[in-house]
């Protein structure tokens, strides 16, 4: 991983381990910013970014500029400074340069002259994509899992998350190994017809990076196994989940639940590793856990690498889906939390609804869209219902049990805390009959 010592990095590496390391350090590449951990990292300026986003015809304007908002967010969580946006409706993006070559000789234009550092895509890039667009424009090029994948590995702690982070690098890495090479066969003055070093030097890499990300599956398996065992000392207690898109509010809940300490801050994806708490609220005990949040265009890879801790929400009995009402986007966030939870398994579960910062419900919807190329900012812009409409909706709409409070203000905590102990209670009687709550304790 890029935030560790070369020399860690080195390990397990059978061959070769110069190369593989030059790979990873362009898969972990805008992660130094926010590492405090890179000793071996000479100090760098701040570095910038101009954002690329390519919506098809149909997608309404407020709907691009909230998704550029968000990346924006996701830019600046991983340390870069946006210096400009760019948007090109397409049918389809070009199928060599994502953007079309009028576009990208404007962004080269401006790239240049501004001399931004890095450019970044909304969308996963194929691997000649990146490498046309790092040849045309050169400059650092990154798309959203790069970006996702270096924000997790900058947050990742416990060795689960670690190895979880590392074997999504790994597996982001594979299928673009063929492009670290070019250059070097063009010094060499190998040509493109030309069968030589470089791609022995490809296919060596390639077993090397395959050779990690089966070690590192292994790893994980052995780490299964030993939460596999805690989780089992933890029967004949109910476990409920907060699950959600990332910065709602999930850790601040935990925290005001639990007394835990978990790190909760205005960023995307604070939580990365889960963390679980036995909750005792009058006399009838859970245990409640926090864990990372989600987002649009997950990567799948990167779900599937975060296997481990996903199945604390998969082995739930209740889950707390925590929103962020103030959002301008917080029905397309519980559509988007929907359909995760769907794909990992875990939708068939009970679940709480709870609506967070209602205290600044009424502040974002005084929110003006921003300025920016080829957006026209007045339109599609629909007055926001009131938080009293949008309770009667949800309260008739849904069938599982809606709650609005605000997490920091303490609004309606107390009934969020009678809501969970209902059914916390009602799910205890239900799944170990004749056991009362109150009997449990954590040696069992
Ligand atoms: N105004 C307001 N802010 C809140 C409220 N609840 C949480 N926040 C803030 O929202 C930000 C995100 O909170 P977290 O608890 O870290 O959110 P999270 O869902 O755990 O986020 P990730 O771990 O990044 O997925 C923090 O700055 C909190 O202080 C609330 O009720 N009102
Ligand atoms: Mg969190």
């Amino acid at each position: 991983m890029a935030n560790k010592p070369a020399s860690k990095r080195r390990q397990n590496s059978t061959r070769h381990p110069g190369a593989v390391d030059t790979a990873k350090g362009r898969a972990g590449r805008i992660l130094a910013q926010g590492n405090k951990d890179a000793t071996y990292e000479t100090a760098r300026q701040q570095e910038t970014a101009v954002l690329v986003a390519v919506p098809d015809k149909r997608q309404a304007d407020a709907l691009t500029q909230e998704y550029l908002d968000e990346l924006a967010f996701l830019t600046e969580t991983a340390g870069a400074v946006v210096t400009r946006r760019f948007v090109q409706r397409l049918e389809k993006p070009d199928i060599r340069t994502f953007v079309g070559e009028g576009k990208l000789e404007e962004i080269k234009a401006y790239v240049q002259h501004s001399g931004t550092s890095m450019v970044i895509f909304d969308d996963d890039l194929s691997p000649s994509q990146l490498r046309n667009l790092e040849a045309e424009l050169q400059v650092k090029i990154v798309d959203r899992s790069l970006l996702i994948i270096d924000i997790f590995a900058s947050r990742a702690k416990s060795a689960t998350a670690r190895t979880q982070v590392e074997l999504a690098q790994y597996q982001y890495l594979l299928p673009r190994l063929t492009g670290l090479w070019t250059h070097l066969d063009k010094q060499r003055g190998g040509g493109v017809s030309q069968r030589g070093p470089g791609e022995t030097e490809i296919e060596t890499d390639r077993r090397v990076v395959r050779e990690r990300i089966d070690f590192l599956k292994e790893r994980l398996k052995e780490l299964d196994k030993q939460s596999h065992t805690q989780r089992k000392s933890r029967t004949g207690i109910v476990r409920v989940a907060l699950v959600g898109y990332t910065n709602v509010g999930k850790s601040t809940i935990m925290n005001l639940l639990s007394r835990a300490d978990v790190f909760a801050e205005n960023k995307l994806f604070a939580t990365v590793d889960s963390t679980v708490r036995k909750v005792v609220l009058e006399a009838t005990p859970f245990l409640l856990s926090d864990t990372v949040g989600f987002i649009r265009k997950l990567p799948t890879r990167l779900i599937e690498s975060f296997k481990s801790t996903l199945d604390e929400i998969r082995e739930a009995d209740l889950l707390v889906h925590v929103v962020d009402i103030a959002h301008p986007a917080f029905e397309d966030h519980i559509a988007v939390v929907n359909d995760t939870l769907k794909d990992i398994g875990a939708a068939d579960k009970p679940m709480l609804l709870v609506f967070n910062k209602i205290d600044q419900y009424d502040a974002a919807a005084a929110d003006t869209p921003h300025d920016f190329e080829g957006m026209n900012p007045d339109e599609d812009h629909v007055p926001r219902p009131t938080l009293e409409q949008l309770q009667a909706t949800y309260m008739a709409k849904l069938h599982d049990p809606v709650i609005f409070i605000s997490a920091t203000e303490r609004t309606n905590i107390d009934e969020l805390r009678a809501l969970l102990v209902r059914h916390v209670s009602a799910l205890h009687a239900q799944r170990f009959p004749g056991q009362s709550a109150e009997g449990w304790n954590e040696t069992q």
